[in-house]
């Protein structure tokens, strides 16, 4: 089954108690947290406290992206505050597969996430590390922009890549809406990240829904 992670870069940060209601109520999988330092991307969002307080509100699982620099010095205080999976960038982590391990030592999952331009070849040499690989859909940065179809593809070569004794999942994020879920889906995407499409809906249930059949 396909795990639906609303983004909440995209909610209401004034209604984020209530945002993250409607979204567990609506069948929602996943919780997509996404960290920006203003250096890895142009934009700077939540830290650890901010993780913290989402882990006492919810029990979904707390899925966080982190879109920065150096991110073996901030993954000990996520993981301590509640990430149930934490996904680092290729071009981010020099030393990929020790940050990989790190992430694990926590005993928690483990993801790697490639930027639009970046070729999924480049994974082979992790696949058998991770639990999650995240293909972005669109440059990574800002919520309500539009779909890169190629990522398309990326899903299928990244799918045939996997070693068929390992399950990893195959995320994709942004620009994913009812429109273009079944063909992600189709692809071999096994989760969809979605912030716009769900949080300015006016029937979030509705939103999640479409992207789940
Ligand atoms: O990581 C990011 C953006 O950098 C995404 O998680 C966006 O938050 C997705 O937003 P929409 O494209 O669905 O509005």
């Amino acid at each position: 089954m396909v795990k639906i992670a609303p983004s909440l870069l995209a909610a209401n940060i004034l209604e984020l108690k209530s945002e993250i209601q409607i979204i567990e109520d609506a069948g929602a999988h996943w919780l997509h947290i996404d960290v920006m330092d203003g250096h890895f991307v142009p934009n700077i969002t939540f830290g650890p406290d901010y993780v913290k307080a989402i882990n006492n509100l919810s029990n979904l699982t707390l899925d966080v992206h982190l879109m920065i620099e150096n991110p073996e010095l901030y993954i000990p205080k996520f993981a301590e505050n509640g990430a149930d999976i934490i996904t680092v960038h290729y071009e981010s982590a020099i030393h990929l597969h020790r940050v990989v391990q790190m992430i694990k030592s926590y005993d928690i999952k483990a993801g790697v996430a490639i930027n639009p331009a970046t070729n999924v070849e480049n994974l082979r040499y992790i696949l058998n590390e991770v639990d999650m690989i995240l293909i972005m859909s669109v440059n990574p940065g800002f919520g309500g922009q539009k779909f890169i179809k190629e990522a398309v593809e990326k899903i299928k070569h990244l799918k045939s890549m996997l070693p068929s004794e390992k399950d990893v999942e195959i995320q994709i994020d942004g620009g994913v809406n009812g429109e273009n879920a079944s063909e992600l889906i189709s692809a071999g995407a096994t989760s969809l990240v979605a912030g716009s499409y769900i949080f300015k809906s006016i029937d979030k249930r509705k939103a999640i829904e479409s992207l789940m059949n």
